[in-house]
């Protein structure tokens, strides 16, 4: 079965975030994701999950300065302390929202990136993730890694299948998993059921959007019915975030979801 999450930092924006968990609700999700939870105390959040009866099934770590364009700290040389710090935050967020899972943001590599730089990188990112998932695991929670484009976040440290599953296995923490975003994925590989079929065992977190412009799953080259078909014959229990700029109004555009119980 495909459990569908609404990512509220993308959909029920016509909301203020803490009324967005009531919408997600009304529109027949029954997961919620978000990019940060930050702006608001954990408490406030957890009412706002708990009134509207749905899980808290994925968040991101914090990513630096976000306005000031960085995207996440898991690989920069000399940011350790502030990392080690997000991960408590995230993880004292968890705790409150009961969630089983978060995403560690790689962060970008300089335009001049030479080899050196790099391995410097690369070096941090596993030294940072083999702490991070060791404090997860004491707390009970899965720390994710995702390949992002380059198109939409040039110079993202990571954003290959094959150079997150290397990390994966470099670090080899059984809560370390896979965020297979299959909009990136289709982006920068392609072959998402192939993909699909060989990630399984890896996969922590699924999300979907349209491809190329990142609306609704219906808009677009990927015909996702096939798509989430497969991840549901191959075993797939875990959520399905729906990580999606609407193209007109979050309920109106809804009616690809019907299939799976959302409601336009
Ligand atoms: O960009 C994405 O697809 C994500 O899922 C990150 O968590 C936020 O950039
Ligand atoms: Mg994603």
């Amino acid at each position: 079965m495909i459990r569908l999450a609404a990512n509220l930092s993308m959909l029920f924006t016509e909301h203020d975030f803490l009324d967005r968990f009531a919408a997600a609700a009304d529109a027949g999700f029954h997961g919620v994701e978000y990019l940060f939870p930050y702006a608001h105390a954990p408490e406030r959040v957890a009412e706002a999950l708990r009134d509207s009866g749905l899980e808290q099934v994925l968040f991101n770590l914090p990513p630096g300065d976000w306005e000031a364009g960085e995207r996440g700290l898991a690989s920069l040389p000399g940011r350790e302390d502030e990392f080690r710090g997000s991960v408590v935050e995230a993880l004292r967020y968890a705790e409150a929202l009961a969630c089983p899972r978060v995403h560690a943001m790689a962060g970008l590599l300089p335009e001049d990136a030479d080899d050196e730089i790099r391995e410097a990188h690369h070096a941090t990112y596993l030294a940072n993730l083999r702490f991070a998932a060791s404090e997860a695991a004491s707390a009970g929670r899965e720390l994710l890694i995702e390949p992002i484009n380059t198109r939409d976040m040039p110079g993202y440290f990571l954003s290959r299948q094959d150079q997150a599953v290397a990390v994966l296995e470099s670090v080899g923490a059984d809560n370390l998993r896979l965020q297979f975003d299959l909009y990136h994925c289709q982006i920068m590989e392609g072959d998402l059921i192939r993909h699909l079929e060989r990630l399984l065992p890896h996969i922590g977190h699924v999300q979907i959007a349209g491809v190329p412009e990142r609306h609704e799953p219906d808009v677009g080259e990927v015909h996702y019915p096939a798509v989430l078909k497969r991840l549901e014959t191959l075993g797939y229990r875990g959520w399905v975030g729906c990580e999606y700029r609407p193209a007109a109004g979050t309920r109106d555009g809804l009616g690809w979801g019907k299939p799976y119980g959302l409601v336009s």
